[in-house]
């Protein structure tokens, strides 16, 4: 794990700082010797204090030398039954710290010491808590207690926390002030601490007001000369039993004087009042009264609870993979730049001059026009003609250059026919283009509400809407575009919009950069949103050999995925997830929740260059077969030429977005048609879906932008890592025999696997690869190991691997015999 990783941790809040660093020390043997290390302490400080209480009146002289002199002299020494380190420490933890508080840093340290060495403890954090606020609360109330005796004590018994603590609050709010304080703090802390405290100091006050409401019966009964002074005796136990037992509650009022006979179903007006008593709820005081008739009574019946006939078998909730980082926010709007150039409306001269240019151009060659309607783009304006009877369309569009020489505008590109519009489009430049802001696009409602999987803003069409596709069903891109033209703002609007739509469990990026210099600005997400190999350091991939690794890795990643799709009767990630999600698929048995990953690759021309065939046959693989498992590419060049782009990768990137290039051969090269050479460059961008020609103004987002976004997701709490894709290193020999494998050359990690493994019993792959977070590969071979071991069976096809020992004890001897 990266430095960087760990200081983010080291950042997390102190509770839950507290809990990783008990996990951090997860080896056995570590938390052992820390654990006897911190018991040894707090004996150690525990005697030093101790000794402290009788001897540091003798030592308080030599608390003044000089802190090294005090050390290193060998003619001075203490009392102190602990050396001098022990009487340092304690005067500095009881006299310039805490006073005799500091005594409950000794349960802190021997408390963690004692639940390292396995003992069941309260939580730790529980006690570290109390004792922080016991510590200060006992410090200041010593520190007043004693304030006058300061000067004659060697002793602080608050410390100088205590002392100076308390000081202050004097002069703040007075002594009588500091004696409530000292008592509400108390009363504040053990109210909140302990659940028997309210009940406990609030009894003497229950006490009196049932005594005062016997006071109030008493009252009555004096002028009921029925009711028996026994009755006056039990008040108190009966009003507890009230309280106990839930009885109703019953009104005693006085009789009347007339002695009217009395049914217990109705009150004296011979009304009807409650008809049945149950005999549970029958109130012992109750019963001595059976026999007064003339007494009144209403009963409140207390409210049935509510029972179930039957165990309910609730099923858990769906899965929600983002709980993971369920406090993970979504970039905010406000991260990225308005760039209003301006207010994006043409000059309506320019679009009449244009319109009557275009007019004088087609009459001149004796094409007559029945209407031209213009329709303004952020960059480009469309004129669409609709021709007069009998012109023929081939006529209008071998005029281009003419019309683009008229015009005097370079970019001109001319549509005919529009599909399914029957009109003849003429797409002219406007000369103020509009940058159309990623944040524009981002903001926009079809953005927002978009359902898409996996959506991309591109930017805006020629009708001003916004131009977005679904990865998932793309399902891969293809980018070119001479320099300069916009395909890395391109690249980063792509990125933009996955981020400002996905949660970090849900996508992840393999970026390949061999510049070096592009993509690198995502290397702050890597926590998050990134996928990497499992032995390499760097995020971002720029070395050719790497790329080839990550990409047969990748091919590793693909048909474990299609095998766990396999298993769960799932055609594609969709449905897989799907049934995770709804927890129809068992973690225990390998299943997991898929994240899509997208590849991009920056400059794919170089990559061709120099690894040939070792880059293009995974790629095309991945191109094949990979969307079904949620396996995206978008691969990016400035040479769009018939040697990089090579059949067999066209023929699987069906969608293809083309900046401007030099020339027709290569638009045709990129798109298959004549286009992208006539665009005007500064993300003027043509998109094919397999048919039609789509114009668009790529959205433009700037470096600054991109890096607040990628800060604002970096500085959130991540992954602990980069997802790791399945180990692959070329000289690979999987196929070895269990018999040829040799036990001396054991994993490192092989006796901990083999723990697991028994534990579990279970003898699977892709266990020993979530425990320990390491490739597939490297899983493979220490199941290997284990198989020659004798700790598991033979391979099984898709199940585990039948586990052949059954406790740690026969795990020990077999490690004796290979050791
Ligand atoms: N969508 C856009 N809107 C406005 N200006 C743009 C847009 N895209 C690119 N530009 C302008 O073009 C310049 C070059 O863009 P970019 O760096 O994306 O080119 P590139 O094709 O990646 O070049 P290279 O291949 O040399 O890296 C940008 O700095 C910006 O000024």
């Amino acid at each position: 794990m990266s430095s960087r990783n760990k200081n983010k941790k080291g950042k997390k809040s102190g509770k839950s700082g507290i809990l990783r660093w008990e996990k951090g020390i997860n080896s056995y043997k570590m938390r052992f010797i820390t654990g006897m290390a911190l018991v040894a302490i707090s004996f150690y400080l525990a005697l030093a204090f101790m000794s402290f209480f009788f001897t540091g009146f003798a030592d308080r002289s030599k608390f003044d030398i000089d802190f090294w002199e005090f050390f290193r002299s060998a003619d001075i020494t203490v009392e102190n039954w602990t050396g001098k380190i022990g009487a340092w420490l304690a005067n500095t933890f009881i006299n310039d710290w805490f006073g005799i508080a500091a005594l409950s840093i000794l349960v802190i340290l021997f408390m963690t010491g004692i639940k390292l060495l396995g003992a069941k403890v309260v939580k730790l954090s529980r006690i570290i808590v109390h004792c922080m606020i016991i510590t200060i609360w006992l410090s200041v109330t010593l520190g007043f207690l004693f304030i006058d005796s300061v000067n004659d004590q060697y002793l602080l018994l608050g410390g100088a926390h205590g002392f100076f603590m308390s000081v202050w609050l004097q002069s703040a709010i007075g002594r009588a002030g500091m004696y409530i304080l000292i008592i509400l703090t108390l009363v504040a802390y053990l109210s909140f601490s302990f659940d028997w405290f309210i009940p406990f100091i609030s009894k003497p006050f229950k006490k009196r007001s049932i005594g005062d409401s016997v006071g109030e019966g008493t009252e009555i009964r004096k002028t009921d000369p029925n009711i028996s002074s026994e009755r006056e005796k039990q008040a108190d136990e009966d009003e507890e039993q009230h309280q106990q037992m839930h009885q109703p509650i019953i009104e005693v009022p006085a009789p009347s004087a007339d002695n009217e006979e009395y049914s217990p179903n109705e009150d004296r007006k011979g009304n009807f009042v409650e008809k049945e008593l149950e005999p549970t709820n029958t109130n012992p005081s109750l019963e001595n009264n059976d026999s007064d008739n003339s007494l009144e009574l209403t009963i409140e019946k207390a409210a049935k609870e509510e029972i179930l006939h039957h165990t309910e078998n609730k099923p858990l909730g769906d899965y929600d993979p983002t709980l993971d980082l369920s406090n993970y926010k979504l970039p905010t709007f406000d991260l990225l730049d308005e760039h209003s150039s301006h207010s994006g409306q043409v000059d309506e001269q320019e679009l009449i001059t244009n319109k009557n240019k275009i007019v004088k151009t087609l009459e001149d060659y004796k094409i007559e026009i029945k209407s031209i309607k213009a329709t303004v783009g952020p960059t480009v304006t469309l004129y669409e003609i609709v021709p007069a009877p009998g012109v023929r369309i081939s006529k209008i569009k071998n005029l281009e250059d003419d019309i683009a020489l008229s015009l005097a505008a370079l970019g001109i590109r001319i549509i005919a026919p529009i599909p399914g519009r029957g009109t003849i489009g003429i797409e002219v430049p406007n000369s103020e283009p509009e940058i159309v802001s990623m944040r524009s696009i981002i903001t926009s409602k079809k953005f927002q509400n978009s359902k898409y999987e996996l959506p991309i803003a591109f930017g805006k069409t020629i009708s001003n809407e916004t131009f977005m596709l679904d990865l998932t069903k793309a399902p891969h891109l293809l980018v070119a575009g001479a320099t300069g033209q916009g395909k890395s703002v391109g690249l980063n609007a792509i990125i933009t919009s996955l981020l400002y739509k996905k949660h970090p469990s849900q996508l992840k990026f393999v970026l390949v950069d061999p510049k070096k210099v592009e993509l690198n600005i995502y290397s702050k997400i890597e926590n998050h949103f990134l996928a990497k190999l499992p032995d390499e350091e760097e995020p971002i991939i720029t070395d050719v050999q790497r790329v080839v690794n990550t990409l047969q890795s990748l091919t590793i990643e693909m048909d474990q995925r299609y095998e766990l799709l396999k298993k769960a009767h799932a055609r594609n990630i969709k449905e897989y997830n799907h049934k995770f999600v709804k927890r129809q698929l068992n973690p225990e048995k390998g299943h997991r929740f898929m994240p899509y990953i997208v590849v991009i690759i920056d400059e794919f021309a170089d990559l061709i260059m120099t690894a040939g065939k070792e880059v293009e046959m995974p790629i095309a693989r991945i191109a094949q077969l990979a969307r079904a498992v949620g396996i995206h590419m978008i691969i990016a060049t400035q040479r769009p030429s018939t040697n990089i782009i090579t059949g067999v990768i066209k023929a699987n990137f069906p969608t293809r977005v083309a900046f401007k290039v030099a020339s027709m051969i290569d638009s045709r090269t990129i798109l298959d048609s004549p286009g992208a050479n006539q665009l005007i460059g500064r993300g003027d961008m043509l998109i094919t879906q397999g048919s039609d020609l789509v114009r668009v103004q790529c959205a433009f987002v700037d470096t600054p932008e991109v890096e607040r976004i990628n800060d604002y997701i970096g500085s959130q709490q991540g992954y602990p890592s980069a997802l790791l894709l399945p180990e692959y290193s070329g000289d690979d020999n999987d196929n070895s025999e269990p018999g040829s494998i040799d036990l001396s050359k054991r994993d490192p990690i092989f006796e901990e696997a083999a723990r697991v493994v028994v534990a579990h019993q279970s003898g699977s792959t892709s266990l020993i690869q979530r425990r320990f977070s390491i490739g597939y590969n490297r899983a493979g071979r220490i199941i290997d190991q284990l198989e020659a071991a004798g700790v598991v069976g033979p391979f099984e096809g898709s199940k585990a691997r039948q586990v052949l020992v059954q406790d740690e004890q026969e795990l020990e001897k077999i490690f004796n015999s290979i050791r």
